[in-house]
């Protein structure tokens, strides 16, 4: 059983919250097993000493779904458990007796240790445990090393948080180190221009990749450089004009059915407004667009509860969990087959691969039928089915096979979902907090697109919006940190403090590049943490770096519609940049902005709690901590409805 993967967690949240049918509380003990797995770190098989610690007893997973999901979902669940319970021989139990006794004796051992606490004994046990079996540090010898505890990674606030105060601390190169392992924290636009685009073939997603491996295969994510490159080619033409013209017509019937849901919950009401958790609406209107834009299927997420949908949520779920648990037990043969989530999990595998495999045997049968004419002047204004799947499998020349297509298609469900739902839901958190955004915001999308459908030419119109989205993106990254492992040697430069010799890493050295501290950097941007869209209209220059650091320079984003880490010379990366930088990122960037407008011309959303109270809880996104409840009620008659209503009066009178 290999240890390595567990830094991940840290890189997750950052957190590792994939689950997007519950709110996201991180508990102390879950966010020091996070911790933890960053002192585990290893490469070589672990001795007998760290299993001690009970993958159920201190599951962070499952405490928090018990204490999170529906009663709905919980009462299934615990159906579920039951019947695996009577599966159970006694063979089996001693089984499991003999796995989990150690665990409760390194409970008890952990109690004392941190002297009554049992996150303390724990990080101190495990920090112990680490010394010596671990390899030598790969991490440069020059890099400044953040002062603190392991313990310190597992406090109340996001562990981001903390990596963003060593970063204040040490600078935008340091080192985490725990024993002998280290980690290497980078918030240096030079740098992280270096890691992701001067260099990049010399690194991979590291544990990234391993996680997320048994879910997508061989996907553009945790794919091996060959695949990746022949993959990577034959995907990226796939998002073209036409396509996205087809796209944003139904980003369009989408958003209008969460209208119309939002609608109803707002007639059933007796006040005249709606309380809606307006998170869990995102997810489901990410969900269904998702599923429509990449393969063609109709979810129906914001109306129904499917047998697919329930799969989807639950490998999320698994994902999340596989990156905050510290032990790979699901590696475990025996226990991949014993325990009841990873039965769980490989059920939702199934029931989703078979509705791709569907699918991409019903888009290879309409293919076939096509001749090559047909396929090179298709119009996408009258195709019934205009999605990626269609594209890929028309691409005859490419001739993926059927399982490296369906996990094309997974990692894009995967990629795609999640992270383009927290956009909007952390958009709309802020919008509602700055009424002088709301405002501009508001007449911008009163003028550009007022009663009519929007349309790919509108995008281009809401400027504003655009800058909107980005400023919320910037505020919020999905994910908050993006993880890198080096393939070989290397000497990352000296950044914009940094020594001038450079920092000298080894073959295998870990890097978290921190996306977080990049956005809030206060080196980077004029007040960081205000939420103003306008900065990414304005030109903003550093002197004080000679000229290391471009700044920010709206006109050099080659054009792009939205902000972009050319424009901020790597000061601003929400979708990465260079050779591995994410292929969704028009399309859930126009996503967002037509979602966005369509429903804030309609209603008015303002917080149903104190924003304090929204919370945080990372994973590969940053969600909320206790849902986003909203208090919706219908807008009154839109700036441009009522200018044509006076404009009828006055016709009128004459
Ligand atoms: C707002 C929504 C999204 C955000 C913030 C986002 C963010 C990112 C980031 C930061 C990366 C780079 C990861 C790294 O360098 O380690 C990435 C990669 C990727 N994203 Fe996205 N993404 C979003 C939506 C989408 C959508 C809608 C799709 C698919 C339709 C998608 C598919 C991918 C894929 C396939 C990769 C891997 C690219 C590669 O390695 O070649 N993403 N995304």
């Amino acid at each position: 059983m290999l240890l390595q993967r567990r830094q991940v967690a840290v890189a997750a949240g950052a957190g590792g919250s994939y689950c997007p049918a519950r709110p996201h509380s991180t508990s102390r003990t879950s966010r020091l097993l996070v911790a933890a797995a960053a002192a585990v770190t290893a490469r070589r098989p672990l001795s007998n000493g760290l299993s001690l610690v009970s993958p159920v007893a201190f599951s962070p997973s499952l405490s928090r779904l018990s204490s999170s999901c529906k009663p709905q979902q919980l009462q299934q669940r615990r159906n579920r458990r039951s019947v695996h319970t009577q599966a159970f021989d006694s063979g089996t139990a001693l089984g499991v007796a003999l796995f989990f006794t150690p665990s409760i004796l390194a409970v008890i051992y952990a109690y004392f240790k941190g002297k009554g606490n049992i996150s303390d004994g724990l990080s101190r046990m495990l920090t112990e445990f680490s010394q010596g079996y671990f390899q030598p540090d790969v991490g440069g010898k020059n890099i400044p090393v953040a002062q603190g505890e392991l313990s310190d990674l597992a406090g109340d606030e996001p562990l981001f948080k903390a990596l963003y105060q060593w970063f204040i601390e040490s600078g935008g190169v340091y080192k985490l180190e725990f024993g002998p392992k280290a980690f290497i924290v980078i918030s240096d636009p030079v740098v992280v221009r270096y890691l992701l685009k001067e260099n990049a073939f010399n690194y991979d997603k590291g544990v990234l990749a391993e996680i997320l491996e048994p879910i997508m295969g061989k996907g553009l994510i945790p794919a091996d450089l060959d695949t990746w490159r022949v993959r990577r080619r034959a995907i990226v033409p796939a998002f073209h004009k036409a396509y996205y013209e087809a796209m944003v017509a139904m980003f369009m019937r989408c958003s209008e059915r969460s209208c119309d849901k939002l609608r109803n919950a707002i007639a059933a009401s007796s006040d005249g407004s709606a309380v809606v958790n307006m998170e869990a609406e995102f997810l489901n209107l990410g969900l269904d667009i998702i599923g429509l834009g990449v393969f063609n299927y109709e979810f129906g997420s914001i109306t129904t509860e499917s047998p697919v949908i329930k799969a989807v949520y639950g490998v999320l779920k698994e994902a999340e969990h596989r990156s905050t648990f510290y032990i790979p037990y699901w590696n475990v043969p025996l226990l991949r087959a014993i325990v009841p989530r990873q039965r769980a999990f490989a059920a939702d595998i199934k029931v989703i691969n078979e509705c791709l495999d569907g699918l991409i045997l019903q888009a290879r049968a309409v293919s076939e039928q096509l001749d090559e004419e047909v396929l090179q002047n298709r119009d996408y204004s009258k195709l019934s089915d205009p999605s990626l799947l269609r594209f890929l499998v028309d691409m005859r020349g490419a001739d993926p096979d059927d399982k490296q297509l369906r996990d094309d298609l997974m990692t894009m469900l995967i990629a795609g979902h999640e992270t383009t739902a927290a956009v909007l839901t952390w958009a709309l958190f802020c919008v509602v907090q700055n009424p002088q955004v709301e405002a501009r915001l508001l007449a911008e999308i009163d003028a550009v697109i007022g009663d009519r459908d929007p349309g790919l030419e509108d995008i281009k119109a809401l400027a504003y919006t655009r800058a909107t989205l980005a400023e919320s993106l910037r505020l919020y990254p999905q994910p908050p940190l993006l993880i890198r492992r080096a393939l070989s040697e290397d000497t990352l430069p000296p950044g914009l403090n940094g020594d001038p010799n450079g920092y000298p890493i080894g073959k295998g050295a870990d890097l978290f590049i921190s996306v977080w501290n990049l956005h809030h950097s206060p080196h980077l941007w004029k007040e960081p943490e205000l939420f103003r869209p306008e900065r990414f209209e304005e030109v903003h220059t550093n002197d004080a770096f000679g000229g290391k650091w471009a700044g920010y320079q709206p006109e050099a984003g080659r054009g792009a519609l939205y902000p972009n880490e050319v424009a901020s010379d790597f000061a601003f990366i929400p979708f990465g940049g260079g050779a591995r930088k994410c292929v969704g990122d028009q399309f859930a960037l126009f996503e967002a902005t037509v979602a966005l407008a369509m429903l804030l011309r309609r209603f008015t959303f303002r917080l149903a709690v104190p924003a304090e109270q929204v919370g945080m809880a990372t994973g590969a996104t940053i969600h909320t901590a206790n849902g986003m409840m909203m208090r919706v009620t219908p807008r009154q008659a839109a700036a441009g409805q009522q200018q044509q209503q006076q404009q009828e009066a006055a016709t009128a009178t004459v």
